[in-house]
């Protein structure tokens, strides 16, 4: 209810801020997240080490977290001029695949101006022209298992563009007109909001930054560096193992799937509801590039052997994930987008004050949220090809864990704002949150 009182509140002021520079603020402290401006100052500067630190660890021989002192690498081993080129030609090379008139276009959610904002579907063609290029350059005898060795530096430079990036966001964020902004990145308070984000959906003439940013330089970027730690397996071995190869391919099907059903991705909380920052900058273009494919370069220092049956049994875990993550997320995407569709209509809905009605049947009243239930499953088995010796190649299924309890809890709370009793019915409906009988 508050939510929308903020929307007829910004609405009746974005006729009037367009032109000067805004200073108004749209919420009030009481709503911070991420422990407000404490947590806002000290997250910019603890994860991008904490993205160095596991890197170093990662290819150290011992690659334990509690090794101490840590095995952290000269500064020198931090900067090589070749990474700026690197990560500088990436996102131009993405940028470009981004504009290209191919695929469809399609619209965003209504916006608080009763607009709606045009998108490009053409992630997949992206990432098609992407393989096509780099097994081209393979061809030619590009050294991909050299990017083992850049990984530091790379790193460094990612970190770098995130925090330009941030700047530039924020400081543009003051031009745009009210109806723009965000309403969880505009307390007044310069940190909180240079992190949280202070704009919804900046963008430079037709070219969207925060859309682009979540799926092509950083989700792309983390299968290449991927294929990277395969090849210098291939460089020290000979072959692939078995274990590179799962993780390689899961993490593959992974993007894949992110960018075929890129259109979802308007829908999701990143998108509609928060700002763009240095939360989804860093994590966009050094968080999940840098740190979701540790298990691959785990692998490169630290080989295993899997059984066949281990093999297996891990492929099938990937697939029930991935089978509930597609189905389920397809489930409410097909619902929003047209609940009279033959595949939704039959399902059982209760109605919220909104006019939007709830899902309480189907995979949406298995558990509150089945999709994270999914996602959960397959980063088990991302890590499991890795043995059971290293704490290190599971950071990602239990840093996940932790970012989807407290996604939960947030969508929770908008949800709760938005849909008032209907919520509550929901929830009394579908008790469990991601896992039946368990939480
Ligand atoms: N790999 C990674 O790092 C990450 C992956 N993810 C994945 O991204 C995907 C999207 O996640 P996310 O954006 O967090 O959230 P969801 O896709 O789960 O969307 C939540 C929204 O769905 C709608 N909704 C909730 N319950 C129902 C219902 N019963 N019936 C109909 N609509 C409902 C509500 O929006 P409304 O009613 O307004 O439509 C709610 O705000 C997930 O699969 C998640 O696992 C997410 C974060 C990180
Ligand atoms: C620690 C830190 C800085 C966290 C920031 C969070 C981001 C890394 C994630 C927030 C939501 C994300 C999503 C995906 C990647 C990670 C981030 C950006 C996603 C693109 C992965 C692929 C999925 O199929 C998806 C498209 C559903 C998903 C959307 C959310």
């Amino acid at each position: 209810y508050l939510t929308n009182a903020l929307h007829a509140k910004c609405s009746s002021l974005s006729q009037t801020g367009k032109m000067k520079p805004n200073k108004h603020k749209l919420t009030h402290s009481a709503e911070r997240e991420f422990g407000g401006a404490l947590g806002a100052t000290c997250i910019p500067v603890f994860l991008p080490l904490t993205v160095l630190y596991l890197l170093s660890v990662c290819r150290s021989p011992a690659a334990s977290v509690l090794q101490w002192p840590p095995p952290l690498p000269p500064t020198a081993h931090l900067w090589d001029p070749l990474a700026v080129v690197l990560i500088v030609g990436w996102i131009t090379l993405q940028s470009f695949l981004y504009l290209l008139p191919i695929g469809k276009v399609s619209e965003g959610l209504v916006l608080r101006d009763g607009s709606r904002l045009k998108y490009p579907i053409n992630g997949f063609h992206a990432l098609s022209i992407t393989a096509v290029l780099l097994i081209v350059c393979l061809w030619l005898g590009m050294p991909h298992g050299y990017l083992f060795e850049l990984i530091l530096p790379l790193a460094v430079c990612a970190i770098g563009v995130s925090y330009l990036l941030s700047m530039y966001l924020y400081i543009r964020s003051f031009w745009a007109p009210q109806h723009a902004l965000s309403l969880g990145g505009n307390t007044g308070n310069p940190l909180y909001d240079f992190f949280m984000g202070r704009e919804l959906n900046p963008r430079i003439g037709d070219f969207d930054l925060k859309y682009f940013c979540e799926l092509r330089p950083g989700l792309i970027g983390w299968v290449v560096i991927n294929l990277g730690m395969l090849m210098k397996e291939v460089e020290l071995r000979g072959s692939p193992s078995l274990a590179m190869l799962l993780v390689n391919g899961f993490q593959l099907l992974y993007v894949t799937d992110a960018l075929w059903n890129e259109e979802a991705v308007l829908t999701t909380m990143d998108i509609v509801h928060d700002g763009f920052g240095f939360m989804l900058a860093f994590g966009d273009l050094a968080w999940v590039p840098f740190t979701y494919g540790l298990q691959a370069m785990f692998l490169v220092v630290h080989p295993q052997s899997l059984s066949t049956l281990g093999a297996a049994g891990i492929i099938l875990l990937n697939g029930i994930g991935y089978y509930i993550f597609r189905k389920s997320n397809s489930q409410k995407n097909q619902f929003r987008r047209d609940p009279t569709h033959k595949s939704v209509a039959h399902l059982e809905t209760i109605a919220t004050a909104t006019g939007k009605r709830l899902l309480v049947s189907g995979w949406w009243g298995f558990v509150r949220h089945p999709n994270y239930l999914g996602d959960l499953l397959m980063a088990l088995a991302w890590s499991l090809p890795c043995g059971m010796s290293h704490i290190l190649p599971y950071f990602y299924v239990i840093y996940f864990t932790i970012l989807l309890i407290h996604r939960e809890a947030r969508d929770e709370k908008h949800c709760r704002a938005k849909y008032g009793l209907a919520w509550d019915t929901y929830c009394r409906r579908v008790p469990y949150r991601i896992i039946p009988y368990i939480y």
